[in-house]
């Protein structure tokens, strides 16, 4: 089968981005052609799959599979991806829209100059905080702040939310020795976390800056989370060393991203949207 893709990258984050208008693809393909296409060996090489589709309750709708086939339900760099190329190749009209996730509809406003699409800024909604939503295996409290896990016989403390898909914020005094890759596959999938989780190691540097390091569920060491940059924000706003309603520049290892959790309870995303490449994929199962 011969696939056209676009490839786009949001702060290093980069996906493989199918639109609906020129590939139709089955229910079961999907999973399996995440897997090939991310393979850096013998696909393109990525962090994952998009999928642009119409929508019936949005203007349009994302799905996003990581590089191990699995779909989640959000993709915070990938949303304004999406948002670009639904803007650039006049899948929508005007600079605000709607683009349904399977975590549920956000809003997207792009920021344009001279018809180009130079920086996206996502309503994320409202996080959540129970270990329920996240979710969590057990725990009764209402939000899971500084909560206990159980590693190797050694406790490490994490703050749990939900961006429509689960983090897991681990505060360190420095990221770039943080344990992300030695960590973060065995936190990923500790049975605390029914259906995984995103790690995210960060240090608050300043009262709006942070540092952040990701492992990401279903696709390892990436470099970037747009959702794990909301949570880290939400989390430092939990553990009051940010405060609520401040603009927070995260620096992520591919670049900075401004994230606010706003008063009225919505975290706001702000940051870059690129094109890499566009072709067609070979694919022979
Ligand atoms: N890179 C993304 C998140 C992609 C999904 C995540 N790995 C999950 O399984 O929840 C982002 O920018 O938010």
């Amino acid at each position: 089968m011969d696939i056209p893709f676009t490839k786009m990258q949001a702060l290093g984050n980069n996906y493989i981005y199918l639109d609906d208008r020129h590939i139709k693809l089955d229910e079961h393909q999907l999973s399996p052609l995440a897997q090939a296409v991310s393979s850096v060996r013998t696909g393109i090489g990525s962090d994952g799959l998009i999928l642009i589709a119409p929508s019936e309750q949005a203007d349009v709708k994302m799905r996003i599979f990581n590089a191990d086939g699995s779909e989640a339900k959000n993709c915070g760099n990938g949303l304004r991806c999406v948002a670009k190329y639904a803007f650039e190749k006049r899948l929508v009209h005007n600079t605000r829209f709607k683009i349904e996730t399977l975590g549920g509809v956000v809003e997207a406003h792009v920021h344009v100059q001279q018809g180009i699409v130079t920086q996206v800024t996502i309503d994320m909604g409202k996080p959540r905080l129970s270990p329920k939503e996240i979710p969590l295996a057990e725990g009764g409290e209402e939000t899971a702040i500084d909560y206990p896990l159980e590693l190797d016989g050694q406790y490490i403390r994490f703050t749990g939310v939900s961006m429509g898909n689960p983090h897991a914020v681990i505060f360190v005094e420095d990221v770039e020795v943080a344990p992300v890759t030695t960590l973060g596959p065995k936190i990923e999938k500790h049975p605390l976390f029914p259906e995984g989780v995103n790690v995210e190691f960060i240090h608050v540097r300043t009262k709006d800056e942070i540092d952040f390091r990701v492992w990401e569920r279903g696709s390892g060491l990436t470099y970037a989370c747009g959702t794990g940059a909301c949570a880290a924000v939400v989390a430092a706003v939990l553990k009051q060393k940010v405060a609520k309603g401040t603009s927070v520049t995260v620096h992520l290892q591919g670049g900075d991203l401004e994230v606010v959790w706003s008063e009225d309870d919505h975290v706001w995303m702000t940051g870059p949207a690129m094109y890499v490449c566009e072709g067609t994929y070979f694919w022979r199962m």
